[in-house]
C-alpha cells in the first residue's frame, strides 16, 4: 500500500484514516533518522550559537545547516506545500520552478510550532537520546557535521508530522462542523483539545511506535547491534512531546478556522 498522501486531491487528503496512514508512515522515518542520530555522541556544542564558528555567521552550526537547508530547498518549491512548515521563513526564496496549483484543502493560518519543537528537541529529545554519560563522554568534534545533518532530517519530519495535525483538525471540523463552531466561538481551547482527543489513537501509537523502536533498532542477524536507541526515550518523546504538540497544532488552527467564514 502507498501510503504518500496526495495533496492534490481533496477529499482524499482530507479522510482521516488516509491523514492516520501517512502519521504512520513518518513514524518510520523518525525512528530511523533517530537511528542514525544516535549512533553519534550528543556534541553540545552544535547547538550553541557561536560554539563552533562559522565564518560570516552566528548562529549555532545546527541551526546554520537548517537554514542553508531550507534556503535550497525553497527553491524547489519545499515550503509551497501545505504540510511544510519552514523554521527559517526569512531564509526562503523564490523558487526556480513553477508554482503548483494546490486545491485549497486547508483554511489560512499562521500556525507554525517550529520553534517549540526545536527548543524541546535540543533540550530534551536529544540528551534522552544521545546521553552525555558514554565512554566518549558525549563529545567528538569529527561527528559535528554528521550529528547536525542527522538533526536537519529529524527536525524536518517531526515538524512535518506535528504540522499534519492541521489535516486532522480540518478532517475533524469538517466531521462536527456544529461543535467545533460553537466551542470556537466561545474561545474554549479545553473544549476544543477535548473534542480532538482520541486516547484509543494514542495509546495505539504509542505501542506501534515501540515495537517499531525495538525492531528497527536491533540488528537480525547480529547480536552486537542490539538496542541501536532506548525503545523508551522514544515511547516518551511521543508521549510527551510529539502527540502533545500536534494536539496544540490542532487547537490553534481550529480557532484561526472561523476566520472569514459565515460563521464569524
Ligand atoms: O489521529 C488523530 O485523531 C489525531 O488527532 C492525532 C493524534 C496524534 O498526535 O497521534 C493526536 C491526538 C489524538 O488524541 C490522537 C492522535
Amino acid at each position: 500500500m502507498d501510503a504518500a498522501i496526495d495533496l492534490t486531491d481533496r477529499s482524499k487528503a482530507l479522510d482521516l484514516s488516509n491523514i492516520r496512514a501517512q502519521l504512520i508512515r513518518l513514524e518510520d522515518t523518525i525512528t530511523f533518522h533517530l537511528i542514525e542520530r544516535a549512533q553519534f555522541p550528543h556534541n553540545k556544542t552544535i547547538y550553541v550559537p557561536g560554539g563552533v564558528p562559522i565564518p560570516g555567521s552566528d548562529l549555532s552550526l545546527m541551526d546554520y545547516l537548517l537554514q542553508e537547508q531550507e534556503r535550497i530547498q525553497s527553491r524547489v518549491r519545499r515550503y509551497e506545500s501545505p504540510d511544510e512548515h519552514p523554521f527559517f521563513p526569512q531564509a526562503l526564496e523564490t523558487p526556480i520552478l513553477e508554482p503548483l496549483q494546490y486545491p485549497q484543502i486547508l483554511w489560512a493560518n499562521d500556525v507554525n510550532e517550529n520553534e517549540t519543537i526545536k527548543k524541546r528537541y535540543i533540550e530534551e529529545i536529544i540528551p534522552a537520546v544521545c546521553p552525555t554519560n558514554r565512554v566518549d563522554r558525549g563529545a567528538s568534534q569529527e561527528n559535528y557535521g554528521s550529528s547536525a545533518s542527522a538533526d536537519v532530517n529529524l527536525l524536518q519530519a517531526l515538524s512535518r508530522r506535528i504540522h499534519f495535525g492541521k489535516f486532522v483538525a480540518e478532517s475533524k471540523f469538517q466531521q462536527e462542523t456544529d461543535k467545533f463552531v460553537q466551542l470556537i466561538k466561545a474561545g474554549d481551547r479545553q473544549g476544543i483539545d477535548e473534542a480532538i482527543t482520541n486516547m484509543k489513537v494514542e495509546q495505539l501509537v504509542l505501542k506501534r511506535i515501540e515495537t517499531k523502536a525495538q525492531t528497527y533498532g536491533s540488528d537480525p542477524v547480529l547480536e552486537e547491534y542490539r538496542n541501536k536507541i532506548d525503545s523508551e526515550a522514544v515511547v516518551n518523546m511521543y508521549k510527551n512531546i510529539i502527540i502533545p504538540i500536534t494536539k496544540v497544532v490542532e487547537v490553534e488552527y481550529l480557532m484561526q478556522r472561523l476566520k472569514g467564514t459565515q460563521w464569524e
